[in-house]
């Protein structure tokens, strides 16, 4: 079976693919210290825990945090005695061309995220994915990656509000009702909530201009249905579209005998 690993830069989450359905997810804080050993200690435990009983032969891990490769490279090797597959490396090839300034390196997750939207959608796509950062990611009629926009993720947002002014409180994210607040959270929730309703129906529209042609919006991550409760900002939400993209990438690398 295939363990999938897609660490972001707060959270990681692993998942256990049997060749036609994830059978088990997890999710921990990403922490780039944590050893290959304490890695395996917390897996080992949540299999037995659910009675998971899957031998793991294939790794795949895409990442935007580069120094926690060492240690998932360890856990592969040692755990599971198989070399990980790790996106963005020169011996995982990607089924979907990069069009790029030469020298970028393009997240990874972005690049998983440009697969799976491929794979289930076709091409012509816009990929907002609610992480740390809030990426979208332009997806030509090819599949190629052709670029997208990069921005503050929603809880960042709410956090840099906190950290940066004396009398703001921390406070989660939520849909208000209304746009005028009229207590504190009320009006940083506001501010955050409808000013990022804002940023995706203008950065969306602004992508289609310029690629002048329609085009599919589909989003993934936690927060996606928060945005998409509103209103149709999006033509189609998955959760677990990385780890979607994960299994073709590693299908695909299968098959190249890679
Ligand atoms: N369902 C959810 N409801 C509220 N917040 C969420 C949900 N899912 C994720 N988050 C928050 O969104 C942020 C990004 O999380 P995550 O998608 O794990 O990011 P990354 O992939 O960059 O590690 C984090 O602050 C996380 O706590
Ligand atoms: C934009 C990101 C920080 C998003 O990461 P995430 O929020 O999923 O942790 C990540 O994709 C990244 O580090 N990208 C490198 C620059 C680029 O994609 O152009
Ligand atoms: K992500």
């Amino acid at each position: 079976m295939l363990l999938a690993i897609d660490c972001g830069n707060t959270n990681t989450v692993f998942s256990i693919w049997d060749g036609t359905s994830f059978i088990a997810t997890w999710r921990t804080a990403t922490d780039h210290n944590r050893t290959a050993d304490q890695y395996y200690v917390w897996l080992s435990t949540l299999m037995a825990a659910q009675k998971i009983d899957a031998e793991i032969t294939d790794v795949i891990i895409s990442t935007t945090v580069p120094r926690v490769v060492f240690n998932l490279r360890v856990l592969s090797d040692r755990y599971f005695n198989t070399r990980p597959l790790v996106v963005g490396k020169p011996e995982c090839d990607l089924p979907v061309d990069v069009r790029v300034d030469a020298g970028t390196q393009v997240g990874p997750d972005r690049l998983v995220n440009t697969v799976a939207g491929y794979d289930l959608y076709g091409g012509d796509l816009i990929v907002v994915d609610f992480g740390t950062a809030t990426t979208f990611d332009v997806v030509a009629a090819d599949g190629a990656y052709i670029g997208g926009v990069i921005a503050p993720g929603v809880n960042l947002s709410l956090r840099a509000l906190h950290e940066a002014a004396a009398a703001l409180p921390h406070v989660d994210i939520t849909k208000p009702n209304k746009v005028i607040g009229t207590n504190t959270v009320e009006c940083m929730q506001s501010g955050v909530f409808w000013g990022y309703v804002g940023v995706i129906r203008e950065i969306c529209s602004r992508i289609k201009t310029e690629r002048d042609r329609p085009m599919k919006i589909i989003a993934t991550g936690g927060l996606a249905p928060l945005f998409q409760q509103h209103e149709e900002l999006f033509d189609d939400w998955k959760d677990e579209l990385t780890m979607h993209g994960l299994t073709v990438i590693h299908q695909h690398n299968v098959t190249k005998g890679n």
